[in-house]
């Protein structure tokens, strides 16, 4: 039986339902039994209106034998009345919202977008949604904040112990209604209409809505999810890096990690050295010092300069001293593209009132010229092209930023100096090099405090070698620990299993503490930075003995490595020399060659002029004659030239001594 054979014959013609339906149909169709050509306009009508609805009546009107003519306007009602439900409550929704609720949005490309859906996912009507959104991480799609390292804390370890994603469910796109301090809120997850080139997840629009003209539980919401979240981040510290946007040259920090705070015993440093600059910020950050600078006129502001080697720890420290004082480490590296006055400025700018803020490498930011050097090393510097984009430059003066665009160091000084560093803020710089950094710079007042760093001597070698290989509470597997412990409810026993936990951890250290001396004594004093003996020992990091036993053939291979990248390096250097002055000879050669040019083509120039000049027209020859008569008979010609004045004016001038 074919799809077709369903329908009575002429059913798919619109004559079909006044022939057919004539019978059982009273409604409409009977006022056009007589004639069936009449009703059809209204039939395509309705057939308009509701697409395939004579069919429907037809095959009802066959089987059921119901005549639905009889429920058109009813049905025609029900349909007005959903189309003007559908106007009529968007419109009465938009009045309720704008004079009788109060609403909130949040805005995807701002860090509130991580802080409020941090805290949905943690909601009852979040996780009891029936259609929901499943993330590993919350965190906005916006280019602006999506990150590309995800938090510790969005993973957990599961019974099986395996470290897996952490799932979260947040409500789907539509309306979701939630109960919040007694309050009915609204949560609104929807999709706006934008650029395709945007991802699904991007274009995304969220709010919140309470009933009521007054916001305060809205207010109170967001307080409490930021609250939530920072506690989250607590034993965080939060780095954020100074970057210019994707596709464009506005400055911003992008938040690039969060990491377990360092804590600040594992940063090997002159123990005091160390408390000393606990003390020093300890101090500065108090509110009554804010006070004591503010009643004295002196800017509030404090600089710590690290100076030494690569790998020394310079970092380290700045990390571990915003995880002690629990403050966001905004870092930004001056032989970046993105450091120039404008950046610098915009970037301190946007900084919050208590932070870090490092600047990295500020001697390869181009400070070797000091800010009181020679006129020449200045002009020099003007013309030197093979610097990196972002060096910093002395400057010249009169501009902060010199002609390539580049940070100058008034430009940096500016910087420091400014207003935007006088908030209470840590400034911390590092360099590898501070004897070639201007003393405008590491001045009193723009650095406080200098703390060096140095290659590994014995002390320092020991106690890297003891943070590698000394036993920690944290390393031991706690679940497996834990549920042995729990097994055993006797007290004694219990009391037992500790002391003798006790007494192998000692006797580990104790162990340590000879391998770490051994170790030391192998190794030459300030020949190696802490960042390579660490290396090296990470390598061994599951038998110290094995890196006791290897660390002479590795200091020898070393000294090898060195020495071959030295001669590399000198070598690329020397090739590099030449061949700029190959270039600088060929320039001169065709400048030459240019100039030789120039000087043949003049005197030909010359030449052809002079040819034109001395080609003899009519006057010419006239005077020529008289030059050559002159010369043979000067007498004649005197006489000559008398007659051609007196031709010429018409009268004789008188000639001196003339009768
Ligand atoms: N004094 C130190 N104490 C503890 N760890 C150190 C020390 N020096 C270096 N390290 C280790 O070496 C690595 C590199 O250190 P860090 O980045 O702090 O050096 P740096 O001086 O800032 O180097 P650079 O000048 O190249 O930036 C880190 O993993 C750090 O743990």
């Amino acid at each position: 039986m074919s799809f077709l054979d369903l329908f009575p014959v002429g059913m798919a013609s619109p004559s079909f339902w006044s022939s057919s339906g004539t019978n059982e149909s009273q409604g409409l169709s009977n006022a056009s039994d007589a004639s069936p050509t009449p009703q059809m306009p209204q039939l395509a009508l309705v057939d308009f209106f509701f697409p395939g609805f004579s069919m429907f009546a037809g095959m009802v009107s066959k089987y059921l034998h119901i005549d639905l003519n009889l429920y058109l306007p009813l049905l025609l009602l029900a349909g007005v009345f959903t189309v003007v439900w559908n106007y009529a409550s968007s419109y009465l929704w938009e009045q309720l919202e704008t004079h009788f609720m109060s609403v909130v949005d949040i805005r995807t490309d701002d860090e509130i977008y991580n802080i409020l859906m941090a805290w949905v996912a943690n909601q009852r009507f979040s996780q009891g949604a029936r259609r929901f959104v499943v993330n590993t991480n919350l965190n906005s799609r916006s280019w602006r904040l999506w990150y590309y390292d995800y938090d510790d804390d969005d993973e957990d370890i599961s019974e099986t112990k395996k470290k897996k994603k952490a799932l979260s469910y947040t409500p789907s796109f539509g309306s979701h209604y939630f109960w919040y301090r007694g309050r009915l809120l609204l949560f609104r997850r929807s999709s706006k209409e934008s650029n395709s080139f945007m991802m699904v997840s991007e274009r995304e629009e969220i709010s919140i809505s309470c009933f009521g003209r007054n916001p305060w539980v809205l207010k109170e919401l967001l307080m409490e999810a930021r609250q939530m979240y920072l506690q989250k981040d607590e034993h965080k510290t939060l780095i954020y890096r100074g970057t210019l946007k994707p596709g464009s040259t506005e400055p911003t920090w992008q938040r690039c990690m969060a990491r377990a705070s360092r804590p600040f015993s594992t940063v090997i440093l002159n123990e005091k050295t160390k408390q000393d600059l606990i003390d020093d910020v300890t101090d500065y950050l108090r509110p009554s010092t804010q006070r004591w600078y503010a009643n004295r006129g002196i800017p509030y502001r404090r600089g710590y300069m690290l100076h030494g080697p690569p790998g020394t720890g310079k970092s380290s420290l700045s990390l571990a001293l915003a995880g002690f004082f629990k403050m966001r480490i905004y870092i930004v590296s001056l032989s970046s593209i993105t450091a120039n006055e404008e950046t610098l400025a915009s970037l301190f700018a946007e900084l919050p009132r208590r932070c870090v803020v490092l600047l990295e490498d500020i001697d390869t930011a181009g400070l070797t010229h000091t800010r009181e050097g020679t006129q020449a090393q200045l002009q020099n510097q003007s013309t030197d092209d093979d610097m990196v984009p972002g060096q910093l430059t002395t400057g010249n003066g009169n501009t902060n930023t010199n002609s390539n665009g580049r940070l100058s160091l008034s430009g940096l000084l500016n910087i420091l100096d400014g207003v935007a560093s006088q908030e209470g803020r840590v400034l911390i710089m590092t360099t590898n090099h501070r004897d070639q950094l201007d003393s405008a710079l590491i001045r009193p007042g723009r650095v406080d405090m200098i703390v060096e760093f140095g290659l590994a001597d014995e002390d320092m070698t020991s106690a890297i070698f003891r943070a590698i290989f000394a036993h920690l509470d944290d390393d031991d597997d706690t679940s497996e620990t834990e549920t042995a412990a729990d097994i055993i409810l006797d007290a004694d026993e219990r009391q037992k299993l500790e002391l003798e936990k006790a007494r192998k951890q000692a006797a580990h250290d104790a162990r340590v503490n000879i391998q770490a001396k051994e170790f030391a004594s192998k190794v030459p004093t300030h020949e190696f930075s802490p960042a390579e003996l660490q290396g090296y020992l990470m390598k061994h990091k599951r038998d110290a003995q094995a890196a006791i036993d290897s660390i002479e053939a590795w200091i020898e291979q070393t000294r090898k490595d060195r020495k071959e990248k030295q001669l590399k390096e000198a070598e690329e250097k020397r090739k590099a020399d030449l061949k700029k002055k190959e270039e600088e000879a060929k320039k001169k050669t065709e400048e030459a060659k240019k100039k030789e040019e120039e000087a043949k083509k003049d005197a030909e120039k010359k030449t052809a002029d002079e040819k034109t000049n001395s080609t003899p027209t009519v006057d010419d020859k006239e005077t020529a004659k008289v030059e050559v008569k002159e010369s043979k008979a000067p007498e004649k010609l005197e006489l000559k030239a008398k007659g051609d004045e007196k031709l010429d004016s018409g009268y004789v001038t008188p000639a001196s001594g003339d009768p």
